[in-house]
């Protein structure tokens, strides 16, 4: 695996741009998501460099003034990586990295690294190495360090071949080799969905962090692991849950974020056939996270990248126990109410109100309005089971008759 500790315990600097698309405001609430990722990946940030700028230097990504104020704080306070919030070109992180004199990072990177410390079976393990691999290929020229483990082997460097040119048919031999034993391992899960029969396939999705495990615990009696960090969860757990009398097969998965790297989308595939297959998504959003509608958005759309779409969806609003409001008082005349002065009462009657039925509020902590979930999540698997089994129609009850009348 490559690298997967490189920047642990380390000092940090992180790095964004304010432009027409994003400004101040919404630069501090991304670079506070690189935060989380930056401690998450086990580094500590030092310092935030911000700045203005609409098109982004083909050279350094930012300007020259920027890279130097930077450069010299760099030396000055030891820093072993600076982050940034976009993806650089292979060109414009060799370039910074020779004027930064440290570790270039971006996003993608990042997120590649945490996948990486995270990943668990071997499963996830080799479709995380597919994806950095991936990452790596086109960066090889900048990376000679990252190569050292692989290359050295005698008979590896062919008469007239430059190093890179070594280096990337070692990348890419290695890259078909984990995409066979993919697809080897793909087969299997395939055939492991297969055999799960004729239960009504039920999956949390949703942003990372936002409790799915939590909740998943909660529903199905099981320990999966939840923790205040990004991406707890890479491995699909899946556990049979029965409602009543009416069994399902609930699937926990890997968490999304902006701008998820597109390599692990592809090499995550599989993981994320499970959501492609399942009857019923369970869409699950921190709504005391003050950007939980861009969560969503972020969600959606690569629900439409894996053609899952148009699933029956129920929303589930987690977190309403930390949920606040930012106070804004009556006589204020002079501050502009907005969706961040909502009470939860307001959001429901927001765009939430067209969910129509399909919402639920919930705290999967505090268990508040768990028995509102149970009776929702059964009513919705109970119809998918009676048209597809019709002919069962009489052994599942609507969710409030009582069991003792039958
Ligand atoms: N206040 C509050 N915290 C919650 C609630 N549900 C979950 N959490 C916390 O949120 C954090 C993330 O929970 P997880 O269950 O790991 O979230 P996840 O969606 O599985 O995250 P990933 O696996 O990273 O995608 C943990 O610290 C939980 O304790 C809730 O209802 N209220
Ligand atoms: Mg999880």
């Amino acid at each position: 695996m490559l690298e997967t500790q490189s920047i642990e315990y380390e000092k940090a600097v992180l790095i964004g741009i304010i432009n027409h698309q994003q400004n101040e405001e919404k630069s501090k609430e991304y670079l506070d998501e690189l935060e989380f990722l930056t401690f998450t990946a086990g580094g500590q940030v030092v310092k935030r460099f911000q700045q203005k700028l609409d098109v982004p230097n083909p050279k350094t990504f930012i300007g020259t003034g920027k890279i130097e104020e930077i450069r010299e704080f760099i030396k000055v306070h030891e820093i072993g990586s600076a982050i940034f919030d976009d993806e650089l070109s292979p060109a414009q992180q060799k370039n910074i990295e020779k004027i930064l004199k440290c570790k270039v990072v971006d996003r993608t990177y990042l997120i590649l690294d945490i996948f990486a410390q995270r990943a668990k079976t071997s499963y996830a393990r080799t479709q995380v190495e597919l994806a950095q691999y991936e990452y790596l290929l086109p960066r090889l020229t900048g990376l000679w360090t990252h190569l050292e483990r692989q290359r050295g082997g005698i008979g590896m460097r062919g008469p007239g071949e430059t190093e890179i040119e070594t280096d990337r048919r070692i990348v890419r031999d290695k890259i078909s080799l984990l995409k066979k034993k993919l697809k080897t391992i793909d087969k299997q899960m395939a055939v492991q969905r297969g055999n799960r029969g004729s239960l009504i396939r039920v999956s949390l999705i949703g942003y990372t962090n936002v409790g799915k495990s939590t909740l998943m615990n909660v529903i199905s009696k099981s320990k999966v692991f939840a923790e205040n960090k990004l991406f707890a969860t890479l491995d699909t757990t899946v556990r049979k849950v029965v409602i009543r009398n009416l069994p399902f097969l609930l699937t926990d998965t890997v968490g999304f974020i902006r701008k998820l790297p597109t390599q692990l989308v592809e090499s995550f595939k599989s993981t994320l056939d499970e959501v492609r297959e399942a009857d019923l998504l369970l869409h699950v959003v921190d709504i005391s996270h003050k950007n939980f509608e861009e969560h969503i958005s972020s969600v959606n759309g690569i629900l439409e990248d894996i053609k899952a779409q148009d699933k029956p969806t129920i929303m589930v609003f987690n977190k309403i126990d930390s949920y606040q409001a930012e106070p804004l008082d009556e006589d204020d005349l002079s501050t502009e109410k907005t969706s961040a002065h909502f009470s939860l009462e307001e959001w429901k009657n927001t765009w939430m109100n067209k969910l129509g039925d399909n919402v639920l509020f919930i705290s999967a902590t505090e268990k508040e309005n768990m028995e509102d979930f149970k009776r929702k999540v059964y009513e919705a698997v109970r119809k998918i089971h009676i048209t597809r089994f019709p002919y069962n129609n009489f052994l599942y009850p609507e969710y409030d008759q009582n069991f003792e009348e039958l």
